[in-house]
């Protein structure tokens, strides 16, 4: 066992032997995260348990950026308490956000809000965590980082309505866990947050693809899931590459119904769809930094001191006071049965499926599948089926028969820009062509 920072002055143990864990309440594709509690000191925080056969960062790395972590301290980024190896795991020691994830929080309140028959729109609140992601998305830019993973599952909220960023400095191991490790080549990452820029790793990218993750997360956080959630990840790929950004309306093409039951119906004003649209460009250069945005007519009102505080109290009142704190609840992935992170890898179970929101990635038990989960309530079979579904209808080249369709009439246009020396179909066709070389075990049927 090592330990892998030096502790600071506020002391919080390095050995698994310190901590009880009371409760696993979060699952993602890559970690367990639990909820834990000091045993000299009764002090509660979450526990993240990162199987290192994930992690393509050498322990240096990792210390050091740890120990930056550590040292970062803002009101809107979740604080690491301390880092330390257990056998194969990595377990980081961070704040406890008593709401969880936002997307969870909403999503919770919203359901007891349907009980009741009582229909609030949570388009205020949304804002108010967005003000607040922004805040703390200022700070991580301010410093020269980006985040990577911004998402609803990475924005938590604790039971003061005080909203964190996680995972900042995590997604950075695990993002390059393709080009060195056999096992691992299957990584595709988050599709659905990612921007069409880190997707084409042509140019390379910067901060500014946190803004368009930000820009879904909105989406996400008002319709209950991001869009094109509900498809395989290479799909949402290309969708992402070639199709105008996504908006509010990209739901009801991707349903064809406006009365989809996974859908959250809450008016939503063009204000809302205004600021989505801003971050949502597909040049990076058009996008708003974060403190444009925070400047936006939308936003704004939230740098008066008093209005923050009196969304803030409105958001724990019609929100945080409605839903459970984590651990609490009497969910699957709160059971006793969750397993205790040990020496065996960390990975998703069939048990775990339907807590994972859509369009998340998901790692079979034995390391060779990722893929993006179809929907809030998918099993295994329809995870299994979806794949099977989605290799029938490409052959192994990843185009659906729609875009088969939509292929021929470009094949036209390629020809013509062909003859006048255009180049850009070429540099997309070799990317798809990497991508899914690189992907293997999911998308790429080799053919003979
Ligand atoms: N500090 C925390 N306090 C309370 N809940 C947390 C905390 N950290 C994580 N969680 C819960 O655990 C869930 C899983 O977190 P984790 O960061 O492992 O995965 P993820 O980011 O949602 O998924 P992925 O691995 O696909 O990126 C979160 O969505 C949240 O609900």
């Amino acid at each position: 066992m090592a330990d892998i920072i030096t502790p600071l002055a506020q002391e919080w143990p390095t050995s698994k032997d310190s901590y009880d864990l009371i409760c696993k309440i979060g699952q993602g594709a890559f970690a367990s995260v639990w909820k834990a509690r000091t045993k000299d000191t009764q002090q509660e925080c979450a526990i993240k348990v990162l199987n290192l056969d994930h992690v393509d960062s050498n322990l240096q790395e990792i210390r050091l950026e740890v120990q930056a972590m550590r040292l970062s301290s803002h009101p809107n980024v979740l604080q690491c308490h301390t880092a330390f190896c257990n056998a194969s795991d990595l377990w980081l020691t961070v704040q406890l956000m008593r709401k969880g994830s936002s997307l969870q929080c909403l999503e919770g309140a919203r359901k007891i809000l349907r009980q009741r028959q009582q229909n609030v729109s949570m388009e205020e609140h949304i804002l108010y965590i967005l003000h607040e992601t922004l805040l703390g998305l200022r700070y991580i830019h301010d410093n020269g980082q980006i985040h990577r993973d911004i998402k609803a599952g990475n924005i938590l909220l604790d039971g003061d309505g005080q909203v964190r960023i996680a995972d900042f400095g995590v997604s950075g191991w695990l993002v390059n866990a393709g080009s060195q490790q056999e096992k691992a080549k299957t990584f595709v990452g988050t599709p659905c947050w990612m921007a069409p820029e880190v997707m084409e790793q042509i140019h390379g990218y910067d901060y500014k693809a946190d803004i368009w993750s930000l820009g879904i997360t909105a989406l996400e956080l008002a319709k209950g899931f991001a869009p094109y959630a509900k498809y395989p990840p290479m799909k949402v790929l290309i969708l992402t590459i070639q199709e105008d950004p996504p908006s509010l309306d990209t739901y009801d093409q991707e349903t064809g119904d406006d009365e989809d039951d996974d859908q959250v119906q809450e008016v939503i004003s063009k204000s809302f769809g205004s600021l989505v649209d801003l971050c949502l460009q597909k040049d990076p250069s058009k996008r708003p930094q974060s403190v444009e945005l925070l400047q936006s007519r939308y936003l704004n009102a939230m740098e008066d001191e008093n209005h923050r505080m009196e969304r803030r109290n409105r958001l724990v009142e019609e929100v945080c006071n409605l839903v459970e704190n984590v651990g609490c609840q009497d969910d699957s992935n709160a059971s006793s049965s969750s397993r205790m992170p040990g020496n065996a890898p960390v990975s998703i179970f069939a048990s775990n499926l339907e807590n994972r929101p859509a369009g998340t990635t998901w790692v079979f038990e034995d390391g060779s599948q990722v893929l993006a989960s179809a929907t809030n309530n998918a099993t295994l079979d329809d995870v299994m089926n979806d794949l099977d579904q989605f290799g029938l209808q490409t052959g192994g080249e990843n185009y659906t028969r729609k875009q088969k369709e939509e292929e021929e009439q470009n094949q036209q246009q390629q020809q013509q820009q062909q003859s006048s020396g255009g180049q850009g179909d070429d540099e997309l066709d070799d990317f798809f062509s990497n991508f899914e070389q690189s992907t293997g075990g999911e998308n790429f049927r080799p053919t003979n």
